[in-house]
């Protein structure tokens, strides 16, 4: 095994076939032939009402960095997989297509584009298997995240979970999205490095083991820092951890500044309750509990059900691994490529499942938001060259129910897929994580409450433009054609 490539990169994180099909589409002199990728995924995570997009950012320094190094070259010429001529085209591989993108923090919604690659069909197909790979992990994370600060409302949320992560890039790029989610604060030291995200903690058991009691312990603890939160839950929480965190907070005084107790297992709304009389009666009814331990959505929902008297939460297995539902799924599907005149030709993907069936042509999808309460409508697909902000009125249908439809008036459309990179040049002013993080918070103030609620929310529109329908009923209807010509 070899892992030391002084010039090793992502490039090769894509699967195998799709360097085959580019092995194809170069020696058929295809390569450069223009093609649109759109990503969407079909199911709602965690069957939440919206989904929050996270993951640009990573696929942006992915996508700068994309070059076949010298070691990457010989790799793939050791496999014997691939023509010498093609891995030399690779030497001078760089990307010179479009990339239009939702942004970090905004709504997403099942089976509308999120991102939408426009590009000589060799570099999109390239790329598919590194922006899927992101996607289909941050969003899931992001979404987790929003789902459980919409719990807590103003309380404080710490990302925990490093220890349970898929691995080392997982717990790094996984904090991220929870920030972007609306997370407070991680624990992940070199994620406040690299990303400004404030980091936090409290103490370990280990300490406590150490010193062999909760007194010594805390002590040594608040001699050695200025804030101070205890571990209570070490032998015994109500008998010796808060007693003892109580008598050092009362030995420091103010040469500590004693922000609470943490309690790691246990009945907590048993012990929150009884933790917060004893602090309360010892003179500090300001300071927090904090709580961690397997915790989410559901379980926080069901502590404050029982009344407990959690401040701030600690958050690790089930946010960091999207306990409920492994991926997201989303998918990168073609659907249009140029032709040999030089006309670009819509395709389709078709499938017996209606749900999987591909949507034709490069889309934009528009946010549509009403004038006066600037609540969202819901999300208008068009083929690229519609613009809705043109019509006086919208019918929005639904897709698979056309009669499910409204007109809309009154009503502003914003564009969602923005450019990151037209032809090559990379052109996106990216916002910083506090504005992707702030933007979370904006959009979902856009959303009506319906569509918030943790369990069977209302299904957001997502609706195609007459145009777009009449152009998927068309391929569609091409499709059957050809296929009976081939039976006949
Ligand atoms: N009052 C409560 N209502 C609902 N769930 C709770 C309550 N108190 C704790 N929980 C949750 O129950 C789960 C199990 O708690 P328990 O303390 O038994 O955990 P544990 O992992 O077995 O503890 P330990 O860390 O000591 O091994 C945890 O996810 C915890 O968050
Ligand atoms: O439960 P999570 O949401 O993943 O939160 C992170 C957990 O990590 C720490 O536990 P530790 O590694 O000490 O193991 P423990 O479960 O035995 O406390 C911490 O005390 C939390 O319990
Ligand atoms: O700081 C903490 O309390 C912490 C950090 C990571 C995991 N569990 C707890």
């Amino acid at each position: 095994m070899k892992f030391d490539y002084p010039d090793d990169s992502l490039t090769l994180h894509t699967d195998a076939y799709e360097l085959s099909m580019m092995q194809t589409y170069w020696k058929k002199g295809m390569g450069n032939r223009r093609a649109v990728f759109e990503a969407f995924f079909r199911k709602m995570p965690f069957n939440n009402g919206y989904a929050v997009f996270a993951g640009l950012d990573h696929i942006i320094r992915y996508v700068k960095q994309l070059r076949f190094t010298d070691s990457d070259i010989e790799y793939l010429k050791s496999t014997n997989q691939f023509d010498d001529d093609f891995l030399e085209y690779l030497r001078d591989f760089k990307f010179t297509g479009s990339i239009n993108s939702f942004e970090e923090g905004d709504l997403v919604f099942n089976h509308e584009p999120i991102i939408q690659v426009d590009a000589p069909i060799i570099e999109g197909q390239l790329i598919e298997t590194a922006i899927l790979n992101i996607l289909n992990y941050q969003i899931m994370v992001a979404t987790k995240a929003s789902r459980i600060k919409s719990i807590v409302g103003n309380q404080i949320v710490m990302e925990f979970g490093s220890r349970r992560a898929q691995e080392l890039d997982a717990a790094l790029w996984g904090t991220r999205a929870a920030y972007i989610g609306g997370f407070d604060a991680t624990s992940n030291v070199r994620a406040g490095k690299l990303f400004g995200i404030p980091i936090s903690g409290t103490h370990a058991h280990a300490l406590v083991q150490v010193y062999m009691n909760d007194y010594d312990a805390f002590k040594a603890y608040a001699e050695t820092h200025h804030n101070c939160v205890f571990l209570v839950d070490t032998f015994d929480t109500l008998k010796s951890g808060v007693p003892n965190a109580i008598k050092v907070a009362k030995e420091f005084g103010d040469k500590i500044n004693f922000i609470g107790v943490r309690i790691d297992s246990g009945d907590m709304a048993y012990l929150s309750k009884k933790v917060r009389k004893m602090l309360d009666d010892a003179g500090f009814p300001d300071a927090k509990i904090i709580a961690s331990n397997g915790l989410d959505e559901k379980t926080i929902q069901n502590l404050q059900m029982q009344g407990a008297k959690i401040d701030t939460w600690g958050i690790g297995t089930k946010l960091i691994t999207a306990y409920d539902q492994p991926t997201l799924g989303a998918v990168y599907k073609l659907v249009a490529i140029e032709d040999e005149n030089g006309n670009l030709v819509d395709t389709i993907k078709l499938s017996n499942n209606v749900g999987k069936m591909s949507t034709p042509g490069k889309k934009q999808v528009w946010r549509i938001n009403d004038r006066a309460d600037r609540k969202s409508e819901g999300d208008y697909i068009t083929l690229v060259d519609e613009d809705p902000r043109k019509e006086k009125s919208l019918n929005m249908f639904n897709p698979n129910f056309p009669l499910q439809q409204k007109d809309v008036e009154d009503f502003t459309a914003r564009p969602m897929l923005k450019p990151i990179w037209q032809d090559g040049k990379f052109v996106y002013d990216e916002p910083t994580l506090e504005e992707s993080r702030q933007h979370r918070f904006e959009s979902l103030n856009a959303l009506w409450d319906e569509y918030k609620r943790d369990l069977n929310p209302e299904v957001y529109p997502v609706d195609l433009s007459q145009k777009c329908y009449d152009n998927k009923l068309k391929l569609i209807h091409q499709v059957h054609e050809y296929v009976k010509s081939l039976n006949k």
